[in-house]
């Protein structure tokens, strides 16, 4: 039979203490509802005793009923002034109405007389009577071993009796925490054989690691190897400095790779949609390198790659990316062979074989565009653009004749002043010339008013896409204000979102060609759909 493990997710908590990842209440409870259909066994919500958004988080996620997931409340051990029924962080996690409640306490000598400021001894009755004075109110208790490992090295017989006294108080599991995340595998392993040993009796044991020395995932997979039957981490490793243990490689690493099961390994597939669901709301970027669930996680650019995974996925995928809900993309770059350039084309619905002299045209044109600074990764409209020109699609829908803008701030004090004029030949070469000015908050915002009020009285539809996102890079060459920029857009309707790059020495002139792109992608895709 295989093993089984329960999860512990502590993104709303250890999570939120990362920088810059902060949650409101209402995303809290967004998250907890996402973690719950994940299959997440515990969510840790907070520490009630810190703030009231943790405290109010606690009332309101009652309201809802959870499918799978139980709920802890986090907080430490009682002062080392005060007595566990007086302390006022112990009555905030009985008032939290938890099923389960978590408390740390202190492992490491340093840290009780440093930190807590208490003898040794003191510290072992405090950590027993927290464990003896939660343990009738709750249905899970589990105690959080600050600093384990650290301690463990400087005094194993003290750190081992901060365990016994924990366990003998009550505590259904001693989660082992590499605190500063600086614990290496192989003396973990070691650490934890040596404290069964001392220990001499069964106990239940999780693992809570850091990542300072990017060791957390492999840390929390030795501890399972070694008999942890809880594992604490978050979503996209987020925490304290460099982060905890990421939740989204350890769940696919025990249930693909391990044969350990736990409930969200039922749910894997839904796990890259919920690794990004927590940043979006967090808003920030999602990081593409994020093991199984990042967006380059199955990208292959590479020509040498992708001709291989043409032949089998395997070759260059150490799983299928649709087990975690993730999927394979090909990029299209200056490391492009003909087999990068046949697997987009199908993307784009352009059937082409290897041998067609089209896709020899297309490799050289993205390698000298990619040479002057063109990049389409993230301009996968441009891209597919300059394939159906070469390939003579698509037509042309207007001529840009020219365009002037104007940046003025007449007063020191005085809001700024921007106007564009733009003139448009619809259709191009023969049809009639639009002369139009528009004002906007910048220059390129300006322009893209003028250039979609010539342009939508001929293409109202232009009127349904909005631009989402718009980047700057300062290309490597020319130092200073006379290097060349490349610009990227993000431009969205209600089909979905596209991107388009422009690239020149002046700034202006990149925005313009990527604005352009993306109006001749909107339409062109328009048409198509149309006709199809
Ligand atoms: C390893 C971890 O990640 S633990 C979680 C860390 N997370 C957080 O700290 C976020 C939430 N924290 C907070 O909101 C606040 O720190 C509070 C409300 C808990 C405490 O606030 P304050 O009373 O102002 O204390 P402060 O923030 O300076 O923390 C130090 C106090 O914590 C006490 N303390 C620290 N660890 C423990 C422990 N395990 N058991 C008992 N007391 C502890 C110290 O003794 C110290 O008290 P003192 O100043 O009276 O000597
Ligand atoms: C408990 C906890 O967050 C830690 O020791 O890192």
């Amino acid at each position: 039979m295989s093993r089984r493990i329960e999860i512990y997710d502590t993104t709303l908590r250890d999570g939120t203490q990362a920088e810059e990842f902060n949650l409101s209440l209402e995303d809290k409870i967004r998250v907890a509802l996402k973690l719950d259909e994940l299959g997440i066994d515990y969510i840790e919500g907070g520490w009630p005793g810190s703030n009231p958004k943790d405290a109010r988080f606690f009332k309101e996620i009652r309201d809802y009923q959870l499918k799978h997931a139980r709920i802890a409340a986090f907080g430490s051990t009682h002062h080392p002034r005060k007595e566990a029924h007086l302390d006022e962080n112990l009555k905030a996690l009985l008032e939290a109405k938890t099923p389960v409640v978590t408390i740390f306490g202190k492992s490491w000598t340093i840290h009780v007389k440093e930190a807590l400021k208490t003898t040794l001894e003191r510290n072992l009755e405090i950590i027993e009577s927290s464990v003896k004075f939660l343990r009738p109110h709750v249905e899970k208790l589990f105690y959080d071993a600050e600093h384990f490992f650290d301690g463990f090295k400087e005094d194993p017989d003290y750190a081992v009796e901060t365990l016994r006294r924990a366990w003998g108080a009550g505590a259904d599991c001693l989660v082992l925490c590499d605190t500063n995340g600086g614990t290496l595998p192989h003396e973990l392993v070691e650490i934890i054989r040596e404290v069964k040993k001392r220990l001499g009796q069964e106990i239940s044991f999780g693992i809570h690691a850091h990542n300072d020395s990017d060791c957390a995932v492999a840390n929390s997979l030795f501890a399972i190897l070694e008999g942890a039957t809880q594992v604490q981490g978050t979503m996209n490793g987020v925490g304290e400095r460099c982060g905890n243990a990421n939740l989204c490689s350890i769940i696919p690493n025990l249930v693909l790779k391990m044969g350990v099961e736990c409930e969200a390994g039922k749910n894997l597939p839904r796990l890259t949609e919920v690794s990004r669901f927590i940043f979006e709301l967090a808003n920030l970027p999602h990081p593409r390198n994020l093991p199984y669930v990042g967006r380059s996680a199955f990208a292959h650019k590479g020509g040498v790659h992708v001709s291989a995974i043409l032949r089998h996925p395997r070759t260059y995928e150490h799983i299928e990316p649709e087990l975690v809900g993730n999927t394979r993309r090909v990029l299209v770059s200056d490391l492009s062979g003909r087999s990068n350039i046949v697997y987009k084309a199908r993307q784009f619905g352009l059937e082409l074989s290897q041998e067609d002299p089209v896709v020899g045209k297309i490799v050289e044109e993205v390698k000298k565009r990619e040479a002057e600074g063109y990049e389409f990764e993230a301009a996968e409209a441009s891209l597919e653009l300059l394939m159906y020109r070469l390939l003579g699609e698509p037509k042309q829908y207007f001529e840009l004749l020219g365009y002037r803008v104007l940046d003025m701030k007449p007063t020191k004090e005085g809001p700024l002043l921007v106007e564009a004029t733009v003139m448009v030949r619809v259709p191009p070469g023969v049809g009639e010339v639009e002369h139009t000015a528009a004002v906007g908050n910048g220059p390129v915002n300006a322009l893209d008013h003028a250039i979609r009020k010539a342009l939508e009285r001929f293409y109202p539809q232009l009127k349904e896409m909005k631009l989402e996102d718009y980047k700057v890079r300062v290309l490597p060459g020319t130092p200073g204000t006379g290097a060349r920029v490349r610009v990227l857009i993000t431009s969205r309707d209600g089909d979905g979102q596209w991107g388009t790059v422009g690239v020149s020495h002046d700034i202006l002139e990149a925005s313009c060609q990527a604005l352009i792109e993306s109006y001749t992608y909107k339409l062109f895709r328009d048409r198509q759909r149309k006709e199809a």
